[in-house]
């Protein structure tokens, strides 16, 4: 009797298997590694993103790519992962991140083609990862939190290649004077940086020199009444998440008036109803109010006529710092309201800045909250300077924290592709195989640097490596004259946790893809089947 098919899967479900389902994997994550690769150190070139909408964003930062790419095949996601928990951990290193992956798989499959096993490529990678960390150590600088004029280096580096070049030294001294003021110390001395404490407000019109850092909160917004004051000293600040309105019903209700005196009655106690309600923001001694909803018309004349500064449809976010910096709780019920829940600010103003109206808090009563101005000629450039910006804070923050640093210019991937080299050698087996193929693929790095650059990558790497192991542990590439030098003098540096973070994420990826000897996916919702031939996808994408 002829056995019956089992069938364990839902009809329509797809499945590969063994080596074409890790070849398939292994192809759409090089793809998207090759796909931000020309984009990485600072003469990288920039990649110009469509969305859907029609909405344009030029960037070089790796993340930003990676998200707007909208990647669907699975193994290609998990190089995309890379690059997001590497914005999530350092906030830069992202390209690095994605390139070094893709390496990492590259190299395996020859391996894989010679007849090493993945487990055996595994747990070599992680060996190689293990000591490569290991070997950072020995190389790392220490920056002392004190030292503004490395911290300003470490800024500019994360910057360069940003189309932000000519500001460098400004953006780069915002940055560093930005994190500055929100450190936070325990009795240790140890230091955090709570990122969130800085917020970036962008502007187009003026220059990016304009830019600059105003203690307190800047609220894009503008007050409700013009007859309200532009400027409030010693305000008393009342946050409220409910609006200054009447409520309107639930349910439609019919009001049934039939001479002209009812009429007039029932707008009286509508009016009177809602002096109520302004009676009681009144009452609470506020001289500037946000609010996170709406004011009503009326409402806003009688604000206006007790003297206060009010602001209506303030951003949640928004709301959420002006609590943090002015301390005031914010109110979601107007009966509820105790003078101990304003907060203070020193000052409140509006002013205009190129064409439109900006609010200004300062002064406030927690000092840890930093705002900067961003100007640039057009919405793109200064969309632009907030993501250069945002590296630049990221890292300082990072550098703050760790106390750490490294050089950059491909200078550290080449010393630990040495000694990783040194290292294989020590070992036994086949995972030797495996450490030997981890040091070539950091390589990827200082090689990926020279192409961009538009310098032969072989002649550099070559140099490169003899300068090291003739004890040079700072040489990199001076991308912009094409030669091999002290990365230090040439203030490249980076913290230490962008490359140990960097290394990380890539060997668990690629070892997590090439794990993967199954694909097994249904077809519910109708997408395109993942984990087939990724040709389909892989090539609408690049
Ligand atoms: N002035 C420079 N000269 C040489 N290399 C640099 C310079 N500035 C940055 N780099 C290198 O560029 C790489 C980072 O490039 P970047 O495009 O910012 O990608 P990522 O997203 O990985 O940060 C790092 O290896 C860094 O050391
Ligand atoms: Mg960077």
């Amino acid at each position: 009797m002829a056995a019956q098919p089992i069938f364990i899967l839902r009809e329509g479900s797809k499945r590969t298997h063994g080596s074409d389902a890790q070849h398939n994997n292994i192809m759409a994550a090089k793809a998207v590694a090759e796909a931000v690769r020309t984009t990485l150190g600072p003469k990288g070139m920039d990649k110009m993103l469509v969305d859907a909408m029609g909405d344009v964003v030029i960037t070089n930062d790796g993340a930003t790519i990676l998200k707007e790419m909208d990647i669907e095949h699975p193994g290609a996601k998990m190089i995309v992962e890379v690059a997001k928990t590497q914005d999530a951990e350092v906030g830069d290193g992202t390209t690095t991140a994605a390139v070094l992956a893709g390496e990492l798989l590259t190299k395996a499959e020859d391996l894989l083609e010679s007849g090493v096993h993945p487990t055996v490529i595994a747990s070599g990678y992680r060996l190689a990862a293990i000591q490569a960390v290991k070997i950072l150590d020995t190389i790392t600088i220490s920056a002392s939190p004190e030292d503004t004029e490395t911290l300003e280096k470490i800024a500019g580096t994360a910057i360069t290649g940003k189309g932000a070049e000519s500001h460098k030294a400004h953006l780069s001294n915002l940055a560093v004077r930005a994190i500055k003021s929100i450190v936070e110390k325990d009795e240790n001395g140890k230091i955090t940086v709570d990122i969130e404490d800085v917020k970036t407000e962008k502007r187009p019109g003026g220059s990016i020199k304009d830019s600059e850092i105003v203690e307190g909160v800047i609220v894009d917004k503008e007050r409700v009444h013009t007859g309200m004051p532009e400027v409030v000293k010693d305000a008393k600040v009342l946050l409220l998440s409910v609006p200054i309105e009447l409520k309107k019903t639930e349910t439609k209700a019919e009001i049934k008036i039939t001479t002209p005196d009812q009429m007039q009655l029932f707008l009286d106690q509508e009016e009177a109803m809602l002096r109520e309600i302004v009676d009681k923001v009144i009452d609470t001694g506020a001289n500037v109010v946000f609010c996170q909803k709406g004011i009503d018309d009326l409402a806003q004349y009688y604000l206006t006529k007790a003297g206060i500064f009010a602001m209506r449809r303030v951003k949640k976010s928004d709301m959420d710092k002006l609590s943090r910096a002015t301390g005031g709780r914010i109110i979601t019920n107007l009966d509820e309201i105790d003078e101990s829940d304003l907060g203070y600010a020193g000052m409140v103003e509006e002013k205009d800045v190129t064409g439109s109206r900006m609010t200004f808090v300062t002064g406030c009563k927690d000092s840890k909250t930093t705002s900067i101005l961003l100007r640039g000629g057009t919405e793109h450039v200064v969309d632009g300077l907030e993501r250069a910006l945002e590296d630049a804070l990221r890292v300082v923050g990072v550098a703050l924290e760790d106390q750490k640093i490294v050089v950059g210019g491909g200078s550290p991937e080449i010393e630990l592709s040495l000694r990783l080299k040194e290292y294989a050698a020590t070992l036994k087996g086949r995972e030797q195989l495996a450490v030997t193929k981890f040091a070539e693929s950091l390589e990827v790095i200082p090689q990926t640097l020279a192409e961009n650059a538009g310098l032969d990558p072989i002649d550099m790497l070559v140099e490169m490596r003899s300068q090291h192991e003739k004890g040079n542990k700072r040489a990199g590439l001076n991308v912009y004259k094409g030669k091999i030098e002290d990365m230090f003098e040439n203030n490249v540096v980076e913290p230490l946790r962008i490359k140990t973070q960097a290394i990380n994420a890539a060997t668990e990826a690629a070892i997590m893809v090439l794990r993967i000897d199954d694909v097994i996916a249904s077809t519910g919702g109708g997408r395109a089947a993942p984990g087939g031939m990724p040709g389909g996808d892989m090539e609408d994408m690049m």
